[in-house]
């Protein structure tokens, strides 16, 4: 059963298209990603199906709901942990919680039990009455996943949510996300701009300059690409691009300082290339195809890491102005 269904959905800013009428649905019990480069509308799809920007035109909807027409109930429906800090420092976990418990209208009675659940589920129940401006990124994150359980959404949209954090605290996420899918049952809706985060959804939607140009589970989209993927550092990328795409017949990508393409296979490639192109190869290697070479290869381009600690930058810049308030 689809718990998202996205029709034709349409953003623009101005005259700028920022979602060029995107399809997709999100079934029950899915964790779905969306992976893109910066400015690939990632963010707009997400704040429109959270009904917290309104579409240009298309169609959504949310555990049923229509997101233009009864965005009460999509509210209702859903879990939201954004890019944007959104904890109040100055307060422990539990008032933290209990807060956004309130603004939820989560009964009284039962307030206190699905605090105490959802603290468990991020292993946070020892540090509950800890100011929150003592905890590491990793336990605010953890926590941000909580508050967005604690009125038991349907879809818990998750925007970036390892940002900054080191791999390990990122992994640590991730086992609670998957068990939170498990034990509740719960739709995970997520923007990502890590390869290897992607591997862990049952299926992502890659999306470069508002369109999805792929979608399907990691595992298959890696396999669409069938062979090997050869990566090469030449002492002039430009040229020796020309000459390979010539003599073989193959697409090269040039990504930075390699040359990047996909042969059919790789073992008996290489020794063909070290030979024809002696002289002008100063590395070759050879792997299977990854997340990142079904990026490479749907957008012609590589995610690139700079851009995401660009952001990151801007990320603790601005949070460094809200804490100095
Ligand atoms: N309020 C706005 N006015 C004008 N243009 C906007 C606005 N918000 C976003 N955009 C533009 O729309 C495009 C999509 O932005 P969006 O934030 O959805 O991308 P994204 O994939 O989520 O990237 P990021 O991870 O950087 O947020 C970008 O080119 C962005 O500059």
């Amino acid at each position: 059963m689809s718990i998202v269904i996205v029709d034709h959905l349409v953003k623009r800013y101005g005259d700028f298209e920022a979602v060029k009428g995107i399809s997709f649905q999100v079934d029950k019990g899915e964790v779905f990603g969306f992976l893109g480069p910066n400015g690939a509308g990632k963010s707009t799809t997400i704040k429109i199906l959270c009904t917290l920007l309104t579409m240009t035109s298309g169609k959504a909807l949310l555990n049923g709901f229509d997101v233009n027409r009864e965005p009460l109930k999509v509210r209702q429906s859903i879990g939201l942990v954004f890019q944007d800090y959104s904890l109040d420092d100055r307060l422990t976990a539990e008032e933290n919680l209990y807060f956004h418990g309130m603004l939820y209208n989560v009964p009284r009675a039962l307030l206190k039990e699905r605090m105490e659940q959802v603290l468990a589920m991020v292993e946070l129940t020892e540090r509950r009455k800890d100011l929150v401006r003592n905890f590491s990124g990793g336990m605010k994150r953890r926590l941000e996943i909580a508050r967005g359980l604690l009125h038991h959404p349907q879809v818990l949209f998750l925007d970036e949510p390892t940002i900054g954090l080191d791999p390990q605290t990122r992994n640590a996420i991730w086992e609670h996300v998957l068990r939170l899918r498990d034990e509740l049952g719960i739709t995970v809706f997520m923007t990502t701009h890590y390869m290897e985060e992607a591997e862990h959804c049952d299926r992502i939607a890659i999306i470069d300059h508002g369109e999805i140009v792929a979608l399907d589970a990691p595992k298959a989209l890696k396999e669409d690409i069938g062979g090997d993927m050869v990566t090469v550092t030449t002492t002039n990328n430009p040229q020796l691009a020309e000459e390979i795409r010539q003599r073989y017949g193959i697409p090269v990508i040039e990504d930075g300082t390699v040359l990047r393409m996909e042969v059919e296979d790789g073992a008996s490639f290489v020794p063909r290339l070290a030979v024809d192109f002696t002289g002008m190869i100063t590395s070759v290697s050879v792997h299977e195809p990854t997340l990142d070479d079904v990026f490479l290869k749907t957008t012609g381009r590589a995610i690139r890491d700079e851009l995401l600690d660009e952001k990151e930058r801007f990320r603790q810049r601005r949070l460094g102005r809200r804490r100095g308030r």
